[in-house]
């Protein structure tokens, strides 16, 4: 038997899967690591971290995998998309990642709106500029730290630093090159526009691949240290979304995913390019040549989770602590709550927001507070599933993976408030998976990355909605969408005793 490894380097852990040819998960490992966080609005991880965890991940893997290592034919990535990872001459890491959920550059956004235009860079980008992407960040960095921005020669994405340091080949692949608003998303080439605007040089930016293109081998001293073989070959792997739609089998039209991470993400396939959604939803190249994703992001959705839980029950596992949610009625007894911890991105680009629980009574306990942060994510979500129906797509089905879909009540919640089937995968790794497959794709075992989702990927469970709590949520979601107009200039003004 032959096999691959998927590894996704996830914003709260990395995880890894060794997946056999039938597409059977033959071991799984995970190691966390933490945000850095400085001061509001701010989230940094030190590059080496990553690269440490997944050492110490991949040779856990191996010392446990009891076959033959020669027989681990490819590894692939999945990565959290957009962080900055700034290289100098030598190619040492400058300063730590700035992560996709840092929001400390609207400035930098509103240059590059007055610079490029709005119009012209949806047209070149696709996409608006957000505090999220990389190019705003690579502003801040030449503004605020002049002399680190002169020291760097190349930049960088997670996935692609992690594995630069296993083949030692600089790359970018284009699903996660198009969240950096430097990619010319339809015609697949950087930007040379955007770069002479910004004073960038083309050699700032690496050499563009496809997801599966091999790009290298494991280096001898990589096979030391995780007990991998040299000859396992290495494919460039793709954006965590565009991975997670592939392990999901998103791969043709009139397919939605739900993934609910540290970020919570409701996607949809493209065929085309050319459609124009205004900038409303992110417009991505995928992983798979050629085709392209839409979708939404709420900007702390497993995040507001772990916050609450690791605020006030740090000790307890997320399995514990979710206990008895399932006895609070949908509607929290009343208790609504918006996850807008750190800002939020969809539909309201607005870095300054911040969260509410709105009508806390004496009669609500600690289980009730838990339902109305799973209620208010999923009603985020859901902003998103409204912007594409409004858009004219139908969503009447939807794979739902990440961490979020480990809890059986928050599946049937997103059933009820989604008003659509809810199908759970054998694997809620859904970014892990389509590494896995990236590889398994670039290995030739497949045609295509369709057909190794027939083989590779099968529902455990559906969930469908329930009429009554459908009708509850709707009302709900109503009262819900109030609160971001109701707070925003409370939270203008709240900005300044921010730490
Ligand atoms: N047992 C669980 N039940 C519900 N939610 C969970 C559970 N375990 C993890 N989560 C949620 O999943 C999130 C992590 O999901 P994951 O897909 O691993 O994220 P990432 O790829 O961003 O590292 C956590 O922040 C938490 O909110
Ligand atoms: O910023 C985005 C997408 O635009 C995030 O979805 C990141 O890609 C992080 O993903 P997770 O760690 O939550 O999976």
């Amino acid at each position: 038997m032959k096999y691959v490894i998927g590894v996704d380097l996830g914003t709260s852990a990395v995880k890894i899967l060794l997946v056999n040819q039938k597409g059977e998960v033959y071991k799984e490992v995970s190691k966390s690591y933490p945000l850095i966080i400085e001061r509001s609005g701010y989230s940094e991880q030190n590059p080496e971290e990553w690269v440490e965890k997944t050492k110490a991940g991949l040779a856990e893997l191996i010392e446990q995998f009891d076959g033959d290592v020669n027989d681990i034919e490819g590894i692939s990535f999945s990565g959290q998309m957009h962080g900055l990872v700034l290289l100098d001459q030598e190619n040492q890491v400058l300063r730590n990642s700035i992560l996709w959920n840092d929001t400390r550059t609207t400035k930098q956004c509103e240059e590059i709106y007055d610079v490029v235009g709005k119009q012209q860079l949806l047209e070149i980008t696709k996409n608006p500029a957000l505090e999220g992407f990389t190019l705003p960040k690579i502003l801040w960095v030449k503004e605020n730290e002049p002399e680190v921005f002169e020291r760097s020669s190349v930049f960088m994405l997670p996935k692609d630093y992690l594995r630069y340091r296993i083949t030692g080949h600089i790359h970018m692949e284009y699903s996660d090159a198009a969240g950096t608003l430097l990619l010319n998303v339809a015609k697949r080439e950087w930007s040379q526009e955007i770069l002479t605007q910004f004073g960038l040089s083309s050699e700032f930016c690496p050499p563009l691949v496809e997801s599966h293109d091999l790009v290298g081998n494991v280096t001898a001293e990589f096979a030391q240290e995780t007990g991998l073989s040299e000859g396992t070959k290495v494919f460039a792997g793709g954006a965590d979304n565009a991975c997670g739609a592939i392990g999901s089998g998103i791969l043709s039209e009139g397919k939605t995913l739900c993934s609910i991470g540290t970020s919570g993400v409701v996607l949809s396939y493209e065929e085309r390019s050319d459609l124009d959604f205004e900038g409303k939803v992110h417009y991505f190249n995928h992983g798979e040549e050629n085709t392209f994703y839409t979708m939404g992001v709420t900007l702390a959705a497993g995040y507001s989770l772990s916050w609450f839980k690791d605020t006030f029950a740090k000790q307890e596992a997320f399995d514990q602590f979710l206990e008895g949610v399932n006895e609070v009625p949908a509607g929290s007894n009343g208790l609504l709550f918006t996850p807008y911890i750190v800002g939020e991105r969809t539909p309201h680009a607005d870095s300054n927001i911040r969260g509410s629980f709105i009508g806390v009574d004496a009669a609500h306990e600690r289980k009730t507070f838990a339902r109305a942060v799973l209620e208010g994510i999923t009603f985020s979500l859901h902003e998103s599933i409204e912007i594409f129906r409004n858009s004219g797509k139908t969503i009447d089905s939807i794979i739902s993976i990440g961490g979020g879909a480990k809890n059986e009540t928050w599946l049937q919640m997103q059933a009820d408030i989604f008003n659509a089937k809810i199908e759970k995968l054998t694997s809620e790794q859904g970014p892990g998976m389509g590494a896995a497959m990236l590889a398994a794709y670039g290995c030739g075992w497949f045609n295509s990355l369709k057909e190794c989702a027939e083989v590779f990927i099968q529902t455990a469970k559906t969930y469908h909605p329930i009429p009554e709590n459908v009708e509850t949520y709707k009302k709900l979601f109503s009262l819900y969408q109030q609160v971001y107009t109701q707070t925003k200039e409370l939270n203008e003004q709240l900005r300044e005793f921010r730490k």
